[in-house]
């Protein structure tokens, strides 16, 4: 079975979907999930080889050819002229984005700018100029990729708020855009791509044998919740946050520290 054949190859014939990280990880994977649907597909990230490599392989499995683009959501600039170049699009995907884990007492205030600027900042400027567009063009939909929030996600304190903050500028837009564009999140629980494996440490989130589906996900599970989001199959949802997370948020651990990262859990509490 081709997991990322999923739907109809002509679900999305016609439409052109951009993705933002789509060079990578999950980005790919929802990338290559919509190219297997029949989307024109433009994938958008800073690092031009990887997005080629990546186009490359995308069409040798669709058939269908990926444009590739480059753009730092973080540098308005970029997103405007990003914007200018690729404005006909009829699906964008807000996947870019990332953290590293830290306990919150320790971040410095750049290291919290960061975070934000990238994930809640970097996507409202993609959200922002490509609304725009689809909203002056008849309409669109829009999938951003957070986290699993609600719970509270300690270790990336900074992440955590910047997602929630997506979550709800997207309940926000739905109603502001309401009629033409559709607006709905993807929150994505544990998967295992290169760079989660490069930034967490061994050991972070082995507890996922205690959540009701007791395994990692497969980036595909991501890409055909986006997939069917943007889809027509969805069309009477926006507003919406789909969770991709073996039933994470319902029981499971919610640390992205190692086991034992907050020793001071173990301290009695001074009921102060
Ligand atoms: C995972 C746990 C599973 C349990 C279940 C929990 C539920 C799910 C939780 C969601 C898990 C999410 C997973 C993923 O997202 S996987 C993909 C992960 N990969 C990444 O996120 C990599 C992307 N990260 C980055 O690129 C960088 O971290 C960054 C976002 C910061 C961007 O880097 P940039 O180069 O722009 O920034 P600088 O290096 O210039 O740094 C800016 C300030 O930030 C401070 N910083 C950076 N890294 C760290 C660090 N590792 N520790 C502490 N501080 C850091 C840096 O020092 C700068 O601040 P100062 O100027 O004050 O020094
Ligand atoms: N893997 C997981 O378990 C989870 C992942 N997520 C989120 O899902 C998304 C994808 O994660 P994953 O595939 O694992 O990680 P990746 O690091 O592989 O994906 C991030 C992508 O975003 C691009 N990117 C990063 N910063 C920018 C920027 N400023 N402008 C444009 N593009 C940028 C990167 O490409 P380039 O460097 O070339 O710009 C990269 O392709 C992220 O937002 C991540 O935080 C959320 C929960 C869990």
């Amino acid at each position: 079975m081709n997991e990322f054949a999923m739907y109809a190859s002509d679900l999305l014939d016609g439409r052109k979907a951009l993705v933002t990280g789509g060079g990578t990880g999950i980005g790919k994977a929802i990338a290559t999930g919509l190219s297997m649907a029949g989307a024109d597909v433009v994938i958008a990230a800073r690092r031009a080889e990887v997005l080629d490599e990546t186009a490359a392989e995308i069409t040798a499995m669709s058939g269908r050819p990926v444009t590739t683009d480059l753009v730092d959501i973080r540098d308005l600039d970029t997103v405007t002229a990003l914007a200018q170049r690729q404005g006909d699009i009829d699906i964008l995907i807000n996947n870019a984005g990332g953290q590293f884990p830290q306990k919150a007492r320790d971040f410095s205030p750049n290291g919290w700018r960061t975070v934000i600027d990238l994930n809640l900042n970097g996507t409202w400027n993609m959200v922002q100029a490509f609304g725009n567009i689809m909203l002056d063009a008849g309409g669109g939909s829009i999938c951003n990729i957070v986290a699993t929030v609600g719970r509270g996600i300690p270790g990336i304190a900074h992440s955590a708020s910047a997602r929630a903050g997506v979550v709800e500028l997207s309940k926000t837009l739905a109603y502001e855009w309401g009629p033409k564009v559709r607006i709905n999140c993807v929150a994505p629980g544990q998967f295992r791509t290169d760079a989660y494996d490069n930034t967490y440490e061994e050991g972070v989130g082995d507890g996922f044998v205690e959540q009701p589906l007791p395994h990692v996900g497969h980036v595909s599970d991501i890409a055909n919740a986006a997939v069917f989001l943007v889809s027509p199959t969805a069309r009477f949802i926006t507003g919406e946050t789909l969770y991709v997370d073996g039933g994470l948020t319902v029981q499971g651990p919610m640390s992205a520290l190692p086991p034992g990262g907050f020793p001071e859990r173990n301290e009695p509490s001074p009921h102060r």
